[in-house]
């Protein structure tokens, strides 16, 4: 055994070279051997047992962190921050910032080369004029890194922030692990001052396998089903779920973790439901019908975002029904995160015919016309006031 003392190991190193060169080779080599059996072991092991404890870990700090970001624009939203996009949805300095930050975060934790199937890129924000919203972007993540305090790193630049937008560039697919982001989800209603989310899921082979909401303005207790919190005004959810390992709910400012169940309900009459708040992605007007004819009573809770699932996977409310216009393509980000909370809560998710939603498609989800959540027991009936309600509005029934 060799014990060193008084001089640093360099130096140490350095002395065993020279002057015992015969001992440090075969002490190399086995030192060698023994740091590649260490990680094969440490690599089969994860692959193996699929805990998914660090990505999972890593997601939550990039997903909180995110948050951060948001809130502080969504405090001071300019209208200056506001841009729209080629096909006229709003985009925010903070969905990029949000965006470069998740992806920042989740190498800096993970130490490795991260891909993301991701909202936002960087074109527009390459575009000569662009310059100033840049600089801002920029800024805001450099501010919310050193208040943050983690990462003692140097700040970052222009061309940092746009190539970390880029690691969003991903195609996903069935095969390998992708990251899938939605750093807001629901721009529309951050730039209300209503709900949104920032939504990461990990997709490996195809399969969700853990996801993180970050819902800063999300009640800690639950809403009724006028959208309305009891009189604790408390906001900031993180919903956290991985494959086989059931959803918990912290608060965004820090406290233990409680398991999520959803609703248990077999009885429509005590069911409310969740739809979006902007009735240009969901017709109300079909999701009023099924809602009807399945003997609901509560009136719709309109909500944005993936914040839905959230509360979905806690019971606040027993269903949740997307139906956009005929020709639109759902994007993964818009649900996986959701997705995987609302199923390790014991709720179910699928398209209009009942079919699991497929997340190993690419950017888009290959659906049967809309989407549709809820718990065991309401599903059946539920599937089937869809299918009567859409086959009636292609009957042309007036009402919808
Ligand atoms: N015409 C449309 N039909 C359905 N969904 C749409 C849509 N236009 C935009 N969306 C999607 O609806 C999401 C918001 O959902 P919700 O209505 O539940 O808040 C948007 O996410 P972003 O806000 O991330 O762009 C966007 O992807
Ligand atoms: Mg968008
Ligand atoms: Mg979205
Ligand atoms: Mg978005």
């Amino acid at each position: 055994m060799l014990a060193f003392s008084g001089s640093s190991t360099l130096q140490q190193v350095h002395l065993l070279c020279t002057t015992k060169p015969n001992l440090i080779k075969p002490l190399f080599t086995a030192a060698t051997t023994a740091l590649c059996t260490r990680r094969r072991a440490v690599v089969s092991s994860s692959s193996s047992s699929m805990s998914y404890d660090r990505e999972l870990s890593a997601a939550k700090k990039a997903a909180s962190l995110a948050a951060t970001l948001c809130q502080r624009v969504q405090k001071v939203l300019l209208q200056s921050d506001v841009h729209s996009k080629s096909d006229e949805s709003p985009v925010t300095v903070a969905d990029y910032g949000s965006q470069a930050l998740v992806s920042f975060v989740l190498e800096k934790e993970l130490h490795t080369e991260v891909t993301m199937v991701a909202e936002e890129d960087s074109a527009d924000l390459r575009n000569e004029g662009a310059n100033e919203t840049l600089e801002r972007i920029t800024k805001l993540i450099n501010e919310t890194i050193s208040s943050d305090g983690t990462y003692s790193v140097p700040p970052l630049s222009s061309e940092d922030v746009l190539t970390a937008i880029d690691r969003g560039n991903s195609e996903g697919g069935p095969s390998g692990r992708h990251w899938v982001l939605d750093p807001i989800d629901g721009t529309k209603g951050f730039v209300r001052g209503d709900q949104y989310a920032i939504a990461l899921a990990l997709l490996e082979d195809g399969k969700v396998v853990l996801g993180v909401l970050a819902c800063p303005n999300l009640p800690l207790s639950p809403i009724g089903s006028h959208g309305q919190s009891s009189l604790q005004k408390e906001v900031g959810c993180l919903f956290y779920a991985k494959v086989g390992g059931g959803t918990h709910m912290e608060s965004l400012a820090g406290s233990s973790p409680v398991k999520m169940h959803v609703c248990a309900t077999d009885d429509p009459a005590e069911a409310s439901f969740f739809e979006s708040f902007e009735a240009a992605h969901s017709s109300h007007d079909l999701s009023s019908a099924i809602a009807s004819k399945l003997g609901v009573r509560a009136p719709p809770v309109r909500m944005d975002s993936q914040a839905k699932y959230g509360a979905l996977a806690r019971g606040d409310g027993a269903i949740y029904l997307r139906f956009p216009r005929k020709g639109y393509r759902e994007k993964i980000w818009d649900h996986a995160a959701g997705c995987i909370v609302v199923t390790e809560a014991g709720g179910v998710a699928t398209d209009a015919a009942g079919n699991p939603l497929d997340f190993s498609k690419g950017k888009f989800l290959n659906l049967d016309t809309g989407i549709v959540v809820s718990n065991q027991k309401l599903m059946p009936s539920l599937l089937k006031a869809v299918r009567d309600s859409l086959n009636e509005a292609s009957r042309g029934s007036p009402s919808l």
